[in-house]
């Protein structure tokens, strides 16, 4: 009774065979016309509210928080992740064991130099990296897909455990593998109907391929601690690893959420986390601004004069540039690297714009009807930095700007996606002109809907600036 309406679900499947499976961005954006801002629909027997727009967004996630902020727990992604029990971080449901993890981890993030020196020292060292290889590439074109993921893996890796790996290597290869192929498979068909219609679980389905990529990724991280291990010096940390070590040591596993286990798994969600969705932004960033040539030339103009005479940027110099910061912001939201977020569940039975919400139901908040919302946004449909400026040219940023989601669950490595993604922009305008080739054809900016979604393949050709001027 007074459930949120939805299209008609037929027994066993519920509405999954009405979704276009490749990419039900479209689909619930019609439901949303339909139905309202807050409507169900049913992945297989199980109901599932999917949220749209800011004011229901703000009423759930902020404004009744702890009635959803729960995770549901018997989907594909906690089958494939969950090793013995351990709760991870990003799949917690809402509990005190969440909540210690997930403050650790923002106050460790954050001493390592979330906005400190370290952390920008770690991402210049990476970008000097990308900077080589596009040095190798002036004058031709490059495929960048691998190069992001590269980086955007290398630096969160150095701040786990303090490896920058060699772009061959076979490590980082496997990771950027698991993360690209896995984000397609969740959320998108295979891992739907895995949800969905228990029956075909066991079955050797495309999702089998999830589950032994995880498996042998949880191996790797053992073998990994086990290293650690041997040169740690308890109370010296060098990394996250370290410093979740010091305070295992210090409150135990019997009375707190910290364990080995749970350290294997907190380092694969910051892993995952910190490579898929920084690198399809960046991604992202690129189709644009070789598509919209006079942006990319404003922010250049920008740069050239903010950092005149500075040997690099820093994190800093973004107070300064207002155009950069609404180009970069602009990327972010038409992006819309996370376009359902992680699935929320209710932790009680709840309201929501009238509407009643049984504990345990899934909740699907979709931040593509907000990126995108009619009212909120100068051009919503369009790229057009000016959704971040004001009329006096000043950088503003509109409540509904949530890439990074909203309330108690808001991604946990805000800070340093921001920073990644200034610096290494800023870096590479500063040094290159990114062309589109001649060849290219029509870009297609329709992206490869996953968890995280990503353009589809494309090459770039790369201009030195320098070159002319030496
Ligand atoms: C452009 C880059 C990024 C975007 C767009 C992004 C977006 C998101 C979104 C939408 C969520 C789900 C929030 C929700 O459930 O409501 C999330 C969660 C999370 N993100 Fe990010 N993220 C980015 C980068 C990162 C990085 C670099 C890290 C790691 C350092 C990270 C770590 C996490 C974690 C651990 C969570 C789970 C938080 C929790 O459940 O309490 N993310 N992110």
């Amino acid at each position: 009774k007074d459930f949120p309406p939805g299209p008609q679900p037929i027994p066993i499947f519920g509405n999954v065979l009405q979704l276009n499976l490749e990419s039900p961005i479209a689909d619930l954006e019609r439901l949303a016309k339909r139905y309202g801002n807050v409507y169900s629909i049913f992945l297989g027997s199980r109901p599932a509210v999917v949220i749209n727009g800011l004011q229901a967004f703000k009423e759930a996630l902020v404004n009744k928080a702890a009635d959803f902020s729960g995770r549901p727990q018997d989907l594909m992604v906690n089958h494939a992740v969950q090793v013995k029990g351990t709760d991870q971080v990003i799949l917690a449901d809402y509990n005190p064991g969440w909540r210690q993890q997930r403050r650790f981890g923002i106050m460790t993030l954050r001493n390592f130099g979330m906005g400190k020196q370290s952390m920008e020292q770690i991402i210049l060292g990476e970008i000097h990296r990308i900077i080589q290889q596009f040095e190798q590439s002036v004058g031709n074109t490059i495929n960048p897909h691998r190069l992001f993921h590269n980086a955007a893996s290398n630096i969160i890796c150095q701040v786990l455990f303090a490896r920058q790996f060699d772009y061959e290597d076979e490590f980082i290869k496997f990771f950027v593998d698991l993360f690209q192929e896995t984000s397609k498979i969740i959320n998108g068909r295979w891992g739907m109907i895995y949800d969905s219609i228990p029956f075909v679980r066991n079955l050797p389905l495309p999702f089998q391929k999830a589950f032994k990529m995880f498996k042998i990724s949880h191996e790797r991280r053992l073998e990994l601690l086990a290293e650690n291990k041997k040169t740690r010096v308890p109370g010296k940390p060098r990394h996250f690893i370290d410093c979740y070590l010091d305070e295992l040591d210090k409150v135990g596993d019997d009375a707190s959420s910290f364990s080995e286990d749970q350290l294997c798994a907190f380092i694969l969600d910051l892993h995952f986390a910190g490579t898929d969705t920084t690198a399809n932004t960046l991604l992202t960033a690129f189709l644009y601004l070789m598509n919209y040539p006079q942006i990319q030339e404003r922010c250049q103009q920008e740069i050239d004069k903010v950092l005149d005479g500075k040997d690099e940027a820093c994190f800093e110099d973004r107070n300064q540039m207002p155009y950069v910061q609404a180009v970069l912001h602009e990327i972010q939201r038409i992006a819309n690297t996370v376009p359902l977020a992680v699935f929320h569940c209710t932790t009680k039975d709840t309201e929501l714009m009238g509407y009643s919400i049984p504990r345990g139901t899934i909740i699907i908040p979709n931040l593509t009807s907000v990126l995108y919302e009619e009212g909120q946004w100068k051009s919503p449909h369009e790229f057009n930095p000016e959704n971040f400026l004001n009329d006096q040219g000043e950088f503003v940023k509109p409540e509904a700007f949530m890439p990074f989601s909203t309330g108690p669950r808001v991604c946990l490595g805000e800070g340093l996606a921001r920073m990644e993604l200034f610096l290494i922009l800023v870096t590479l305008l500063r040094r290159f002109k990114f062309i589109w080739p001649e060849d290219a054809g029509e870009p297609d900016f329709m992206p490869i809907f996953g968890t995280t979604q990503s353009p589809k393949p494309y090459c770039m050709k790369v201009q030195d600036r320098r070159q002319g001027v030496f």
